[in-house]
């Protein structure tokens, strides 16, 4: 399938009628054939632009833009309606990629309720595809309770930032025999509870190799190895908008942070000396026009 180069600008937050999105079935085909899946984070209207016309077949409004675009110190304190502001600005510069959202942080745990009414949010309002849970005590649970509510959802296991602080940091997982089966097991039961895929983040190549032996569904990884059915990087990460996270499975395939401030730099100083604007950047006026101005103006 050929995706358009022009976004679709959809007049409404919910996407447009003529959209054909990238779908479940379509990513499992992709397992099935081997062929690699290439999902970017986005966080607004020109990032999801951005990763349409470069072709991805996913695109997640990840709770990394908490960090990365509203400048938080990290993912937990980003609300519901900020992340569905996110997701709707990605939404109009969204056509053929599958949109998947982050549940942020406090939005999904106390009850398949909660979960319910909050994925919701995102579908409805926000036009979002499918959502995100990261694995916790009750995730499995709320996973199988959104899947029975007709809402596709996406695990998240391994590193999952919302519950860093047990985790001992932004640090990698799985890196003893006990803690690879705790993240082997969080994979199985959110695969149980019927997500269609399952980010690996942070985990030792060898256990991802090991547990892709037995998903079933796609596995989309990001510092997991070579091994899963695709990759996820963020957006400013791969772009080098600004400095990040460290995270070691980063590569970066520009240098925009840099770009950028030399470009304003450039500007500032061409105001500075007066050399901008020049007569090409100003607007005229009829000379008639302007001498009754003039005239009256004086
Ligand atoms: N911009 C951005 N990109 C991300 O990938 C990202 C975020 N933000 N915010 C939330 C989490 C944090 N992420 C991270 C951060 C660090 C490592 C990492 O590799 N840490 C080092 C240890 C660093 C240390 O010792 O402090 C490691 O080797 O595990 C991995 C994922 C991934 N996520
Ligand atoms: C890194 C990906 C998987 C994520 O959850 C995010 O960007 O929030
Ligand atoms: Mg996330």
């Amino acid at each position: 399938m050929s995706a358009a180069p022009v976004p679709s600008n959809v007049p409404t937050s919910a996407g447009s009628i003529d959209r054909l999105p990238v779908s479940l079935p379509q990513l499992a085909e992709k397992k099935r054939l081997g062929e690699p899946i290439v999902m970017v984070t986005a966080y607004d209207y020109p990032s999801a632009v951005v990763a349409e016309q470069a072709g991805v077949d996913v695109v997640l409004v990840g709770d990394s833009g908490a960090m990365t675009v509203l400048g938080y110190p990290s993912t937990v304190p980003v609300s519901v309606d900020e992340m569905i502001m996110l997701a709707c600005a990605t939404r109009r510069g969204l056509r053929t990629p599958l949109l998947v959202a982050d549940l942020p942080f406090g939005s999904f745990e106390a009850s398949d309720q909660q979960a319910i009414e909050t994925a919701r949010r995102f579908i409805k309002e926000a036009g979002a595809d499918a959502v995100k849970l990261e694995a916790n005590g009750v995730a499995a649970e709320r996973a199988r309770a959104l899947v029975n509510a007709g809402i596709p959802v996406m695990g998240h296991v391994g590193l999952t930032p919302q519950t860093a602080t047990a985790l001992g940091g932004y640090r990698a997982q799985g890196r003893t025999a006990e803690r690879a089966l705790d993240v082997a097991r969080d994979a199985l039961a959110l695969q149980e509870a019927g997500c269609f895929s399952i980010v690996f983040e942070a985990i030792p190549s060898q256990v991802a190799s090991v547990l892709m032996e037995r998903m079933e569904v796609p596995i989309i990884g990001i510092g997991a190895g070579a091994a899963t059915d695709g990759q996820v990087l963020v957006f400013h990460d791969l772009l080098g908008i600004r400095e990040g996270v460290g995270a070691r499975f980063v590569k970066r395939y520009a240098d925009l942070h840099d770009e950028m401030v030399a470009g304003v730099r450039a500007y500032a100083e061409d105001v500075r000396t007066q050399r901008y604007p020049e007569a090409d950047h100003t607007y005229s006026i009829d000379p008639v026009e302007f001498e009754r101005f003039s005239a009256e103006v004086a």
